[in-house]
């Protein structure tokens, strides 16, 4: 591995693994040690002569066939990393996501006749195949490794000395392996580093590829790093959420890979993203500077394909939904999709759009209270004023006060020196919608109270009140009426929020899916006309979406981003391994008309037809299934299963406390 153990300290650790099945702790390198007892487990014997596993001509077209993006991409940067290394007659090594090697670039001199073919296309360096080796090491480990002479498992391999690095695709995924191999008296410091970066070259080149349909920003901490090999790239739908990144631009934003598909721009960076495009639209080719929510500058140079760029600085805004305010073809008609209930939230909302009548909206966890709430500002007479938004829910309790009242210059330690007008000023002419009103902590609700019965505002610190106009949007997703009946929300300040309250439906109880579906795609990928397959569609029709419309979503993005450039239909392929488990189990139901009951087949074994042992279950009973398969599926991870599931933490830990009662 990456410091060579000395070679009788190898031998010593080698003979007691045999001996005993255990290696020895401390002497050789921990990932060689597990390597080797995989090795072990798979059967494998260091003196064993097997012979090399090779694949088919049938299986070997089809992997070429299916892996043609990430092999056209290889091979110029296989053939500039082979000019480097030609002298000490190494071999260039590409592999697929088993370890089954693509593409050689070299004539490997130096292995015997009978061990060449060892080193060609079709030949398996999986480690259950060969034990330890750079290839099936680094992929088993899922990252950058060196494995010299005698570390490889099988003796028969200890004449080489190989440097691999895994290549991930856009999404987070292992796409295969690049290896270069050699004799192992030839060994050479900086082959992994050559390596490493050569499949990060490989991984920048792919995602720009597989991402070209999206905006993509090219990060880097200074200008000048931006379209060198250290930089990040980041892919963003149209709608501002991040579907793609490669390890820097991960790195730069703070993110790892389960935040792909699950993280909108504005809630890491500073900025939104049709200021972003406009900016770009002015300069081009300048570098922007933005700024991470922790304060750190980042450098981002925007690349988008031109011939997408005016449907998305079309669709950008259509996010934030600012058209014309008549009824029909309104902010909000543009989400109305269909449903009887949704329709006639909407219908209520905006008959009090351009009166002083506070509105509740209620709806679970991602029904799309906020994205109504935008909708209903942009249809009314304020459009042209601010929208701010706040979540009450997620400010910490001690800084409420500053972050919503603002402060006077020097109020407190720690206070900006030129004092701060607070969230509720900044809605002035506007709306201002807060968003789960029921967590504000009961000292707030006093002062939010006297806000908007006084409509001014005084800042922390400050003696004199300041006049404020705003219309008032909340929203909550527990009922507000039981919260103020149990003392946790005040009575006084319920009635007053409460001019008129409209519940938005969950989405498993929407009659719209079909239509929904479409607008949902048709919003990830405009130019694309992106389909769902029936049976897919009646699957997702009839899925609890406990995650509601963020997590339908969020699958829906992810699954685009696994098209190939081939392909414009959704298909069972394109799910998440954790949805399809659960998709599979529920009973397909009519995506056009509503979900109705909805039946669950129990454990059924994939591609077994569900219909056939249908057990009646509540729709609440289906939505626990569906937390429980994803907490299973991620190993109890809390954190990465509402993030899958597209609810927040809080949200996830009530309704588990809400099954156990
Ligand atoms: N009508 C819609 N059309 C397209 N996407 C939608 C729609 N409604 C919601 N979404 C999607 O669901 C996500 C969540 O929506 P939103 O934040 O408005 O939900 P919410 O009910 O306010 O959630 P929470 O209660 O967690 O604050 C959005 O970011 C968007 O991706």
């Amino acid at each position: 591995m990456r410091s060579p153990s000395p070679l009788l300290a190898l031998r010593q650790a080698r003979q007691q693994l045999l001996e005993t099945g255990q290696c020895p702790a401390g002497i050789v390198d921990e990932r060689l040690a597990r390597s080797w007892h995989r090795s072990m487990a798979a059967g494998l014997a260091p003196t064993a002569r097997v012979s090399p596993e090779h694949a088919s001509t049938h299986h070997l077209r089809h992997v070429l066939a299916s892996n043609h993006a990430l092999l056209a991409h290889s091979r110029p940067v296989m053939e500039y990393v082979f000019d480097q290394v030609r002298q000490s007659q190494s071999v260039v090594v590409l592999a697929d996501s088993a370890g089954m090697l693509m593409h050689t670039l070299g004539d490997p001199h130096f292995v015997d006749k009978a061990e060449r073919v060892a080193l060609t296309s079709g030949a398996s360096w999986n480690e259950s195949h060969r034990g330890t080796n750079a290839i099936g090491t680094a992929l088993a480990e899922r990252g950058a490794v060196e494995i010299h002479g005698s570390e490889h498992f099988l003796e028969r391999n200890g004449f080489l000395t190989c440097a691999a690095s895994p290549i991930l695709s856009a999404t987070g995924e292992l796409s295969g392996i690049l290896d270069i191999s050699g004799d192992h008296r030839n060994g050479h410091a900086h082959t992994l580093g050559l390596v490493s970066t050569a499949a990060r070259m490989i991984e920048n080149r792919l995602m720009v590829a597989t991402c070209k349909r999206n905006i993509r920003l090219h990060l880097h901490a200074h200008p000048e790093g931006i379209g060198s090999v250290a930089e990040g790239i980041i892919a963003l739908s149209d709608d501002g959420w991040i579907v793609g990144a490669n390890r820097v631009g991960l790195a730069l934003l703070r993110l790892n890979t389960g935040d792909i598909g699950a993280t909108l721009l504005e809630r890491v960076l500073d900025v939104r993203l049709d200021d972003l495009l406009s900016r770009h639209k002015r300069r081009p080719l300048q570098a922007q500077q933005l700024r991470l929510h922790n304060g750190a500058i980042v450098f981002a140079q925007i690349q988008v394909d031109p011939a997408v760029l005016p449907a998305i600085s079309h669709a950008a805004p259509a996010a934030a939904a600012t058209p014309a305010s008549k009824p029909g073809v309104d902010a909000l008609s543009a989400l109305d999709t269909g449903d009887a209930r949704w329709r006639s939230a909407a219908d209520k909302a905006r008959r009090i759009v351009a009166k002083p009548i506070p509105l509740l909206v209620q709806g679970e966890s991602g029904v799309g209270k906020e994205m109504f709430a935008r909708a209903l500002h942009a249809s009314g007479p304020r459009r042209d004023g601010p929208f701010v938004a706040i979540n009450c829910g997620a400010i910490p309790e001690s800084l409420i006060e500053s972050e919503l009242f603002g402060y006077v210059a020097g109020a407190f330690t720690g206070a900006r020196k030129e004092g701060s007008p607070g969230r509720l000023r900044e809605a002035h002419g506007g709306t201002l919608f807060l968003d789960e009103i029921g967590d504000m902590p009961l000292t707030m609700q006093t002062r939010l109270l006297r806000v908007l019965q006084e409509r001014t505002v005084t800042p922390v610190g400050a003696g004199k009140a300041v006049a404020v106009d705003f219309a008032l949007v909340c929203a909550t997703h527990c009922k507000l009426a039981e919260a103020a009946a149990n003392g946790k929300f005040r009575h006084d300040l319920y009635y007053r929020i409460n001019g008129l309250t409209v519940t938005l439906p969950a989405l498993r109880d929407r009659s719209d899916f079909a239509a929904l579906t479409e607008r949902l795609l048709s919003d990830l990928s405009p130019a694309l006309g992106v389909q769902v397959a029936p049976e897919l569609l009646s699957r997702l029709a009839a899925y609890p979406w406990p995650g509601n419309l963020r997590q339908y979503a969020s699958v829906l993005r992810t699954a685009c981003a696994m098209l190939q450039d081939s392909e414009d239909t959704l298909d069972w392929a394109h799910m998440p391994d954790d949805l399809l488990e659960a998709l599979q189990a529920v009973a397909p139901v009519a995506a056009a008309s509503s979900p109705g009951p909805a039946v669950v087949a129990g454990a059924a074994p994939l591609g077994l037809q569900p219909a056939a042992v249908q057990v009646p279950q509540s729709l609440q009973a289906l939505s626990q299934v569906a937390i429980q398969q994803t907490l299973e599926a991620t190993r109890g991870n809390v954190s990465l299963a509402a993030r899958q599931l597209g609810i927040s933490r809080q949200t996830l830990y009530r309704k588990l406390a809400a099954a156990s009662v």
